[in-house]
């Protein structure tokens, strides 16, 4: 037996030289792929060993070394089972015989003798040999054998090959020999348990890599409380080391799964947060039923931080584009001390994560703060969300904000839609003019600032957001309150950081560098010479108040670049274009509008429009009804 080589998974060992030579003809004759082995009894535990370790995956074998095999070999082992034809023919010749017949053997062969013996009315002894071979005293049983034989007088002995082992003095022994038959079936059951074992192992394999390939922590126990599945994630969350978990309890393993609670009630448990070493992780623990009784628990983990990335990813995917902050502070164009301070301020304000109010009328640079304040804090790489809550309707601003679930409502998209502050998860969302909110959505604003979670409309679930929020202001909210028109809890909420920006009226000396930075910017916009911006248009601009602060000092700089690349003579020019902004400032009686030529009647409608909006170029154009390139066209 030694330097054995298997390549089949099937071996069939036969105890003696009879069994090896049918089986040799039945396997022949079967086109089966089983190698057969010649082995003495006291030897077929040490083969099975071996082969096992060669990866053979089922034995066949026969009696007492099947018997040997299936208590001391951790393999599937098919017996060659004694038949009812195999004792009919070894006892068929002595059915009319009325002589005692003695019966030894293991508990098969016995049993079997006797079924037929009995039919055939055959007087009989029987002796059973009992134990596994490796324990069997052989001389104690020939004793015992020989004992049963001189006291019955027995001349006839019937068993399979112990009885011959054994040596018994009598006058003649009838052996049973497993017959073609036997054989087949064996081989037919070995095969079977080969195409099984098979079958579950593609499960297994499938199973584990399903296991192996999900980001969730997956950990299953049994009934008792044993782990029987932990796949890699698991280990790796409750960073475990250990090799050997299957079969453990989960208790002395992972001690707060709660998995034992749930074996208990058989109640699930789902989007549970529980502590691990690396922080927390949601876990949802579901119980295993099989006809309502609880068969174990199946648990998952996912990493919470692992959850927001991957949202976080899907929202950056999905809006790509408009969630950056373009602004830094630097890109703030001051020479005034209280700007300067303001911004210091807002420097120390980025490094915190509280909310912002910003205060400051139109165009005074509101929204470049908040996106400066975004850029230099910890959540600079997070989006930068922006939303005019002036500018949408209200029953439009509450989806646009909280987002819907799916069914919300008729024509709710499918899978529903993520609202800005789901969106601005993990950044900064600036809402502008909040003075414009209506009230009920300033309730709801402020139990998102309370709670850090928003609920979908239409949906039962509240998703928790890390955003920071800064918001901005154009009226007094003071005022607001005295009238009733805002919450004063939502103010207070919202007040936690201040920043009043001044008018640029209050801060005149920043009209000139502002000048110099914008025509610089322009010049390169229109492929102008900046040199030919005439000095003698500062004391112009500095007379004058700039209700739209900063955007209508912009606006009027291009209108100037323009007329002078049009060959206009720039002081008269600029003259006429104060002149407009003053009359703009406090409108005429409405025959102004009507004097003139068509353009510009035109010019001057849109010059009262731009005022009134606050030099706001896109919303001047959705009051006139006009697109922005015609707005820029009459400026
Ligand atoms: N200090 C500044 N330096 C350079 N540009 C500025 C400055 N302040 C404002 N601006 C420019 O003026 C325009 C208006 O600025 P911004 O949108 O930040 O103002 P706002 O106060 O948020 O206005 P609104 O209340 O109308 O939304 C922008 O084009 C911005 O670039």
């Amino acid at each position: 037996m030694r330097g054995i080589t298997v390549e089949t998974k099937i071996c069939l060992i036969a105890p003696y030289d009879e069994i090896e030579i049918l089986a040799r003809q039945v396997i022949r004759e079967m086109h089966a792929d089983i190698k057969v082995y010649r082995c003495p009894i006291q030897e077929g535990v040490s083969l099975a060993k071996k082969l096992k370790v060669q990866g053979v995956q089922v034995i066949i074998s026969r009696g007492g070394t099947a018997a040997a095999i299936r208590s001391q070999v951790d393999i599937p082992l098919v017996e060659i089972k004694i038949t009812g034809y195999d004792v009919m023919r070894a006892i068929g010749p002595y059915r009319n015989s009325t002589e005692t017949v003695g019966i030894i053997g293991f508990e098969n062969v016995v049993r079997g003798c006797r079924v037929i013996c009995d039919f055939w009315n055959i007087p009989t002894r029987e002796f059973m040999i009992n134990g596994a071979q490796s324990d069997i005293d052989w001389e104690d049983v020939r004793d015992s054998a020989q004992k049963l034989i001189d006291t019955n007088k027995i001349n006839l002995v019937i068993g399979d090959n112990v009885v011959k082992r054994l040596g018994l003095k009598t006058s003649s022994v009838q052996m049973i020999s497993s017959g073609e038959e036997s054989i087949v079936q064996a081989v037919l059951e070995a095969q079977n348990i080969l195409a099984a074992q098979d079958e579950e192992k593609k499960h297994t394999e499938r199973f584990r890599t399903i296991l192996n390939s999900i980001h969730d922590g997956v950990v299953a126990v049994d009934e008792t409380g044993l782990i029987d599945v932990i796949n890699p994630v698991a280990k790796q969350i409750f960073k475990i080391k250990d090799e050997q978990l299957i079969g453990r309890p989960i208790k002395e393993i992972l001690p707060n799964t709660r998995m034992d609670a749930v074996l208990k009630s058989g109640v699930e448990e789902t989007g549970q947060l529980q502590q691990c070493p690396g922080g927390y992780i949601l876990t949802n623990r579901i119980p295993i039923l099989i006809d309502q009784v609880v068969k174990g628990v199946v648990a998952t983990f996912q990493e919470v931080t692992r959850i927001q990335d991957d949202e976080q990813k899907i929202r950056q995917s999905l809006y790509a584009k408009g969630l950056i902050a373009k602004y830094r502070f630097s890109d703030i164009i001051c020479n005034n001390d209280r700007m300067k301070r303001l911004i210091e301020l807002a420097k120390e304000y980025s490094k915190t994560n509280a909310t912002v109010l910003i205060q400051g009328d139109n165009g005074t640079g509101k929204e470049m703060f908040a996106q400066s304040i975004h850029v230099n804090s910890a959540r600079a790489n997070g989006p930068f969300v922006a939303i005019n809550c002036s500018a949408i309707p209200p029953q439009l601003l509450e989806s646009e904000l909280f987002g819907y679930a799916e069914g919300a409502f008729t024509g709710a998209k499918k899978g529903g839609k993520p609202g800005l502050f789901e969106l601005a998860h993990r950044g900064t969302i600036f809402l502008d003019e909040i003075g414009d909110m209506n009230k009920e959505l300033q309730t709801s604003l402020l139990r998102v600032l309370e709670e850090r979670k928003v609920m979908r409309l239409g949906s039962d679930t509240m998703t928790p957001i890390d955003v920071r929020i800064i918001a901005a202001t154009n009226v007094n909210l003071k005022k607001q309150i005295a009238l009733g028109a805002f919450r004063m809890d939502l103010f207070y909420r919202l007040n936690v950081l201040n920043l009043p920006i001044p008018p640029l009226r209050e801060r005149k000396d920043d009209i000139p560098l502002l000048v110099a930075c914008l025509i610089t910017e322009l010049s390169r916009q229109y492929n102008w010479n900046h040199e030919a911006f005439p000095d003698a248009v500062i004391p112009f601009l500095l007379s004058h108040d700039w209700p739209g602060n900063i955007r209508e000092l912009k606006n009027v700089l291009e209108r100037i670049v323009l007329s002078m690349q049009a060959g206009q003579e720039p002081v008269s020019e600029v003259e006429m274009i104060m002149a407009e902004a003053c009359s703009c400032e406090e409108p005429k009686a409405e025959k102004v509008f009507f004097s003139g030529t068509m353009h510009e009647i035109k010019r001057k409608a849109v010059a009262v429009v731009m005022q009134e909006v606050g030099y706001n170029k896109s919303k001047a154009a959705k009051i006139l009804g006009i697109n922005r390139a015609t707005i820029e066209n009459l400026l």
